[in-house]
């Protein structure tokens, strides 16, 4: 176990979430402490632009903390103990791409669900692997990089083929967003819950939510089936996503347990229980990315720029289950806690009739030596085999990745539930390689070769 203060290295030090996490860090000094935060990222003058921000909210809790902005490797994860992770590989702009090629061909437009995840898979496992070789190479041999960066089901995949010894744990807040919003409905503190769960990263079901040892799932299934997953007063629930895309997003529950009641769903099922609604409301000229550039980045910048002129930081970032989430995991391997969360982790017969290797979501114990996976027993055929299509799509695309292979990119673009044939497959994927020339060069390659059908 590594002692503590602990060097924290955020890598993708420019992201809208590095404030909010750094809040979430200094409000828990005392279960987290910390002698130094370090931000890296490979675009300096976006990390530059972040880090007064940054700067200001630790010296806001602390005079001592060192407080490092690099986009030098070394100087970055040097003895560093914890790394989080939150890169955007190819940025906004790519995630655009990645929600507006799909929907230009009347399919799901989405930033880690359906083409636009198999997209930003593809640009980003390598760079993961990347980030992996050089915390290994520098940091503290027992650090743990917590990931963030999505999608994560991919790069999970991808780090367990490729880095199978790194102590990397991939994490989401979308289930501990849900369980937040379950919190309010029910009117307890989400800490209170106990859930059972099981699936991929952005594609599960809650089977069980325990209040002191009583299954309070019963009473949320009669929620949802007015409210959706949120209060009746939605910004209520979730400040950051009042935006009426989130709001839906959340709404979107309703109709998928209004025909499976037996489990609560992730969201994200939405994209691919019911993607004609989904794309019937989405805007192909204005997607989500234009949301957020419009929204979150646009916000942060210009508070950034208003800190800069006057010296008053304006109340621009998030501070909320995002951050929380990831401290809280941080605590539990830093000290042993074996706090129950939703990580994850390789299945190893946690679902007991997914395969072995799968890397799925579920509830584990977070101990100094990892996760400890709950056994989630077997899950029923429906479930089974919408995970298998999922997992063979997401693995494929891996594949893909590693090989340089067109035909398994097809073949994972095409087992998708969000493509209906193999034609809308390959139109999409052969956009997608023009579009992402800088980023995936092996597979540019092999369509250049004539290897494209
Ligand atoms: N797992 C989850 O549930 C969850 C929740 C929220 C956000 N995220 C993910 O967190 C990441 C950050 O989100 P955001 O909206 O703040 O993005 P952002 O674009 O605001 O910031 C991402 C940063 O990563 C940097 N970056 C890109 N490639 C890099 C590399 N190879 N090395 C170092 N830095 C690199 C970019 O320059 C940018 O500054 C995204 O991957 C997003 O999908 C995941
Ligand atoms: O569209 P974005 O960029 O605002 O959010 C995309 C991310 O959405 C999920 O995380 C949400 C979470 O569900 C929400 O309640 C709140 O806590 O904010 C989080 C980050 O926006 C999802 O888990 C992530 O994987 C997505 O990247
Ligand atoms: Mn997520």
């Amino acid at each position: 176990m590594v002692k503590p203060p602990f060097i924290l290295s955020i890598a993708g030090g420019g992201s809208t979430y590095t404030p909010g996490i750094v809040k979430s860090l200094m409000v828990r000094l005392e279960a987290f402490p910390l002698a130094e935060i370090r931000l890296y990222d490979i675009d300096e003058a976006r990390q530059n632009t972040i880090a007064p921000v940054v700067e200001k909210v630790i010296r806001d809790h602390s005079q001592y903390i060192k407080f490092t902005v690099t986009n030098d490797a070394e100087t970055a994860f040097s003895g560093a103990h914890f790394v989080f992770a939150q890169m955007r590989v190819g940025q906004y702009k790519m995630r655009e791409q990645d929600e507006k090629i799909p929907l230009r061909h009347g399919v799901v437009g989405q930033e880690t669900c359906g083409p636009g995840g198999l997209a930003y898979g593809l640009r980003t496992i390598l760079p993961m692997v990347e980030l992996i070789d050089q915390v290994t190479r520098y940091a503290d041999e027992k650090a743990w990089i917590i990931n963030y960066s999505n999608p994560a089901a991919i790069v999970a995949e991808g780090v367990r083929r490729l880095r199978p010894q790194a102590r990397v744990l991939n994490i989401c807040d979308m289930p501990v967003a849900a369980m937040r919003n379950m919190g309010a409905i029910l009117g307890v503190d989400r800490h209170k819950l106990e859930v059972d769960y099981f699936g991929l990263n952005h594609f599960g079901w809650f089977t069980q939510v325990r209040v002191e040892g009583e299954d309070r799932l019963p009473e949320l299934r009669e929620h949802v089936a007015r409210f959706g997953l949120l209060t009746e007063d939605a910004a209520q629930t979730d400040p950051q996503h009042a935006d009426p895309s989130w709001v839906k997003t959340w709404r979107n529950i309703k109709p998928i347990m209004d025909h499976f009641p037996e489990y609560l769903p992730n969201p994200y099922l939405q994209y691919y229980l019911m993607p004609n609604e989904i794309v019937a409301h989405q805007d192909p000229d204005y997607t989500r990315a234009n949301e957020v550039m419009n929204g979150r980045e646009k916000k942060l910048f210009a508070a950034a720029q208003e800190y800069h002129c006057s010296g008053v930081l304006p109340d621009a970032f998030h501070v909320g289950v995002h951050g929380a989430f990831i401290v809280d995991v941080a605590c539990s391997l830093a000290f042993d806690l074996r706090q129950r969360h939703l990580v994850i982790v390789e299945n190893k017969g946690a679902i007991a009739n997914l395969p072995y290797d799968a890397m799925v979501e579920v509830p584990a114990y977070i101990t100094a030596a990892g996760p400890e996976p709950v056994r989630m027993g077997a899950v029923p055929l429906f479930h089974q085999t919408l995970l298998m299509q999922q997992l063979a799509s997401e693995q494929l695309l891996v594949e893909a990745t590693i090989e340089g292979s067109y035909e398994k990119a097809l073949q994972a673009f095409t087992l998708n539930r969000t493509v209906p044939t193999m034609q809308h497959a390959k139109a999409i994927l052969d956009e997608m390689i023009e579009a992402n020339r800088d980023y995936w060069p092996a597979l540019q390659k092999a369509w250049e070769n004539g290897k494209a059908v």
